[in-house]
């Protein structure tokens, strides 16, 4: 089995988190803040008052994590395209695989990778989620201290099984829509570049970046149930299971809600996975 896939994955994917973490913190500022009045106002406060490196606040842990989830991503993604269409990365542009081997290595590759993406994406957004100050004198203290901290909570509290709450929300998510994430990236690729040919690097960070926007925007409903999910329960019960959740939101928010987060979610995903792909690929050309 071809390890550089799973090196590559892994470089690539650290390199895009960096680069779009600043997006994410201001979603989630945004997500759970009511200080902001929108994106801009809240870049340029974070900006005043934190400076630059406000914006990469809790990003060691995704970026150790990443290292895992992304490799598993585009390992089993290329190993299960070998096994397909018995052509390796390097022969790949020359004899393209069908969109179908694409996309059922892409959901594949998807599938796996949520299980992995699981525990450290619950501690992520349980951890997003906490809106009190840091070092508030005399206030309650936050529920969770860190990451580490709130893993072993999580793990006292309900075991093992508790750090996949909302997995088979994030697996239904991410099954289709990484499909849909190399499909787009390929076809895009093939499109402008003459056949037989490697694609240029203009190309592969255009390609990579819209592969980003149309997956995200495919996943945006289940990423939001997803979320929820994931904090339910810290009180009380609210949800049954993905669909009674999905049902509630409806019928508490109405279809909108489907929608929360897109527009900084697709600003993130267009230099995110653009520079992802290109990585990826330069890596793997630079190894072959
Ligand atoms: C399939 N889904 C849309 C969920 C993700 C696709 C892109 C994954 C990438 N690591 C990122 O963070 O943007």
């Amino acid at each position: 089995m071809p390890v550089e896939e799973f090196v590559a994955g892994w470089v690539s994917g650290a390199l895009g988190l960096v680069l779009g973490h600043p997006f994410d913190t201001v979603k989630v500022r945004l997500q759970t803040q009511t200080t902001y009045r929108g994106i801009i106002d809240c870049m340029v406060k974070i900006y005043r008052h934190e400076s630059l490196l406000g914006f990469f606040k809790g990003m060691s842990f995704p970026i150790a994590s990443i290292a895992l989830v992304n490799s598993v991503l585009f390992g089993v993604y290329s190993n299960s395209l070998l096994a397909l269409t018995a052509t390796s990365h390097q022969e790949r542009w020359a004899q393209p695989p069908s969109y179908t081997h694409v996309f059922i290595a892409g959901c594949t590759g998807g599938f796996l990778q949520a299980y992995f993406l699981a525990p450290f994406d619950l501690i992520k957004v349980r951890l997003q989620n906490q809106t009190e100050p840091r070092a508030q004198l005399g206030g309650p203290p936050p529920r969770y201290r860190g990451p580490m901290h709130c893993a072993a909570s999580i793990f006292q509290k309900e075991g093992p099984r508790g750090l996949f709450q909302g997995a088979w929300a994030l697996t239904l998510r991410d099954t289709p829509t990484m499909g849909i994430y190399f499909v787009t990236y390929e076809v895009l690729c093939r499109q402008c570049t003459p056949e037989g040919q490697n694609p240029s690097s203009a190309t592969v960070l255009v390609a990579g970046g819209f592969a980003g926007i149309t997956s995200w925007v495919a996943a945006t409903p289940l990423d939001v149930i997803k979320s929820r999910m994931q904090m339910d329960g810290l009180k009380r019960r609210a949800y049954q299971g993905v669909l009674d959740c999905m049902v509630s939101s409806v019928r508490q928010e109405g279809l909108g809600v489907f929608f929360r987060g897109i527009t900084i979610n697709s600003a993130r995903a267009f230099p995110v996975n653009a520079v992802t792909f290109l990585s990826y690929e330069y890596l793997l050309r630079w190894w072959g």
